[in-house]
């Protein structure tokens, strides 16, 4: 049985305004076409999954999302509209990144950390920082903390925390599951989830657990060959990796 489909075969592809829509991205780096013609949606309100072998391009994509990576050919909007280049632009227009490694200022306290997510200007009341604090409890404990003497769980939750305080239209969460244990990270990807569906967040969501994305995610897609293609079968992981 055949674990994945065309991209094509998804019916709201080349369609959707609202949300993030990816569409034919192409990234280079010294001429070796690492994103070649992707395309994606992720609707407000969506936690989509992104999965591939090492060295696909999954972290790739989320770069070329946010800005960090010069896209060399293709578009990518929110809601219908083409996000710009540089990363601090992308980030007001609505985009949060919580990056491979998680981008936490070691020197800063917890809190300052969080603070950092606030690059939008949201009202205080619309952040979302009581249901952060309600899905993520030990971060409002480790507040005062300086963020380096965090474990690797911990400041990944912060980075989450910092993510999404700000209500952006889109989160990119690269290796989601990095440095949780199991239950930390269920925690976190239900929260993710619940949050995304109560505040029209979109969530596009990378990691090797394809497991996991296949349980919590509202789709999945296989990264390869520079493309995706969407991925429906949960039961035939390895074949996919390998095929
Ligand atoms: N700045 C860069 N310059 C040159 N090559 C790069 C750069 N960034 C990534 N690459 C290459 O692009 C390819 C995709 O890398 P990327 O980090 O996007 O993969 P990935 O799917 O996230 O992998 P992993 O699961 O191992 O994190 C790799 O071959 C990598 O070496």
């Amino acid at each position: 049985m055949s674990t994945v489909k065309d991209v094509k075969e998804q019916p709201t592809a080349g369609r959707t305004t609202a949300g993030l829509r990816i569409e034919d991205l192409h990234v280079r780096f010294s001429g070796a076409r690492v994103i070649d013609g992707l395309s994606l949606t992720v609707a407000p309100g969506e936690i989509v999954g992104l999965a591939g072998r090492n060295g696909a391009g999954k972290t790739t994509t989320l770069r070329a999302v946010s800005g960090l990576a010069a896209r060399s050919g293709g578009t990518v909007e929110l809601d219908g509209v083409r996000l710009p280049s540089r990363p601090e632009a992308v980030a007001r227009a609505g985009v949060a990144h919580v990056p491979e490694g998680r981008g936490i200022f070691a020197d800063l306290t917890v809190e300052e950390n969080i603070r950092l997510g606030l690059v939008r200007k949201v009202p205080a009341e619309q952040t979302l920082r009581g249901a952060l604090e309600e899905a993520f409890p030990a971060v409002v404990r480790l507040r005062g903390q300086k963020a380096g003497r965090l474990s690797g769980g911990e400041q990944q939750m912060v980075a989450l925390f910092r993510g999404l305080i700000g209500a952006p239209k889109v989160l990119l969460v690269d290796e989601m599951s990095l440095g949780l244990s199991p239950r930390a990270l269920l925690t976190a990807i239900e929260a993710l989830a619940a949050l995304g569906r109560a505040h029209d967040i979109g969530v596009l969501v990378v990691d090797q657990n394809s497991r996991m994305l296949h349980e919590h995610c509202d789709r999945v897609y296989l990264l390869g060959g520079g493309r995706v293609r969407l991925w429906d079968d949960a039961g035939d992981i390895a074949s996919a990796y390998f095929e």
